[in-house]
């Protein structure tokens, strides 16, 4: 590296789901990129092949792999999207989530603040609210996550606040609601192993590969019984990083902001969507709540709006599912090679 070398943005779990969109955008926006992912539930097909973006297989807690990146690459901001995203699996196995999202995090804290790279900006969540006090959420509801995942991302949350007292750290939190849906043109979409959102669930189940779409419980404080949540298309959360990482460099300044569209659907108005878009009847069954599930979750998005001129453009339910049909629909099938 020299005087010379440009500029890049870490981005780890770029390969993922949310990763991958973002890259995309990211790239065609002009910007270079270094992506760090283990592959465990990333896809190399999912990015594109680029001068302007390097790969490295390996995991955030790789200290020597990261020393590696940051001699190599002049790295201005990390975007952190690498971690478990299960909330039911992190109930039953809250070791695995706080030690992939916490632990190994902060081993890319301690080569970032040696290295003083200090931007960063954290994929957090609305799952950080816990079960809500008032609807809408907006950023300064209470924090109390029903979830050891959703713990998890409070948590590191924290930790980098103190870092940025301590360190001079600067961050924005992106707490986004339920990420959901392709690229509209259908090259890119979600691919995970197991599946277990709701979305693609229902697709699999209306394409005939899954069994009936089992609703976790009906008994919810809310209108028809079943979970509300706030449908965000992946294409909008991609473009908040990039309004985020303009924030960070101009503003200098650090702050959390939601990303939701601000409606809220129940699973059954989600099914009853699926049913419209694909013109196919979704079997379901209702089976007992799944643990660490909040009741209602659905976003105040209007900080956004205002200090990161962010606001979702796809706001239909219709066209998020209508996006994710095509991509499961599309030459791939819905599932990467590799
Ligand atoms: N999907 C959602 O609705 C949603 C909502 C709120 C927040 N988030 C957060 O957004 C981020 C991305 O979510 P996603 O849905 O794209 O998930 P994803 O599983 O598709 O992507 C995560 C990526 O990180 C990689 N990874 C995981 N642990 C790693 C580690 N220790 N080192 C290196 N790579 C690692 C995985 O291989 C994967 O490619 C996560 O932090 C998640 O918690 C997601
Ligand atoms: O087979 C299923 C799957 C889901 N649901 C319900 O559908 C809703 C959405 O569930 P899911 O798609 O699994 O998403 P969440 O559990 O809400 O979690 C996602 O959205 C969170 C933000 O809300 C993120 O933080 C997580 O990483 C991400 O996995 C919830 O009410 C679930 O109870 C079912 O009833 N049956």
């Amino acid at each position: 590296m020299n005087n010379k070398t440009p500029t890049s943005i870490l981005i780890t779990g770029g390969a993922g789901y949310i990763g991958s969109h973002t890259c995309r955008i990211l790239s065609k926006k002009g910007l270079n990129l270094v992506v760090l992912d283990n592959l465990e539930y990333g896809h190399r097909d999912a990015l594109e092949v680029s001068e302007n973006l390097h790969f490295y297989q390996g995991s955030v807690g790789n200290e020597s792999l990261l020393k590696k990146i940051f001699i190599n690459h002049k790295i201005e901001a990390v975007v952190h999207f690498a971690a478990y995203t299960y909330v039911g699996e992190s109930v039953a196995q809250p070791e695995k989530y706080y030690e992939n999202n916490i632990l190994q995090p902060m081993t890319l804290l301690r080569v970032m603040k040696s290295f003083g790279c200090v931007n960063i900006i954290f994929s957090s969540t609305c799952a950080t609210y816990g079960n809500p006090h008032y609807l809408p959420l907006d950023e300064n509801h209470p924090q109390h996550p029903v979830s050891p995942y959703g713990k998890s991302k409070y948590f590191l949350e924290q930790i980098i606040r103190d870092y940025s007292k301590a360190y001079g750290f600067r961050y924005v939190f992106l707490r986004y609601f339920n990420a959901s849906g392709a690229a509209m043109d259908g090259s890119i979409g979600e691919d995970h192993d197991p599946e277990t959102h709701l979305i693609p669930l229902l697709l699999k189940t209306a394409k005939g590969e899954s069994g009936p779409l089992k609703i976790f419980g009906n008994d919810y404080e809310t209108p028809d019984g079943t979970c509300l949540r706030d449908y965000i298309h992946v294409e909008d959360l991609a473009e908040a990083h990039f309004l985020a990482l303009s924030y960070l460099q101009q503003r200098k300044a650090s702050n959390a902001f939601n990303l939701g569209t601000g409606k809220g659907y129940s699973v059954m108005e989600v099914i009853h969507e699926v049913e419209n878009v694909t013109n196919r009847k979704v079997p379901f069954e209702i089976v007992p709540r799944r643990e660490g599930d909040a009741t209602s979750l659905v976003a105040q998005a209007s900080l956004a709006k205002s200090q990161l001129g962010w606001e979702a453009k796809h706001k239909s339910l219709y066209s998020i599912v209508e996006s994710a049909w095509k991509w499961e629909n599309g030459p791939s099938n819905g599932k990467y090679n590799n």
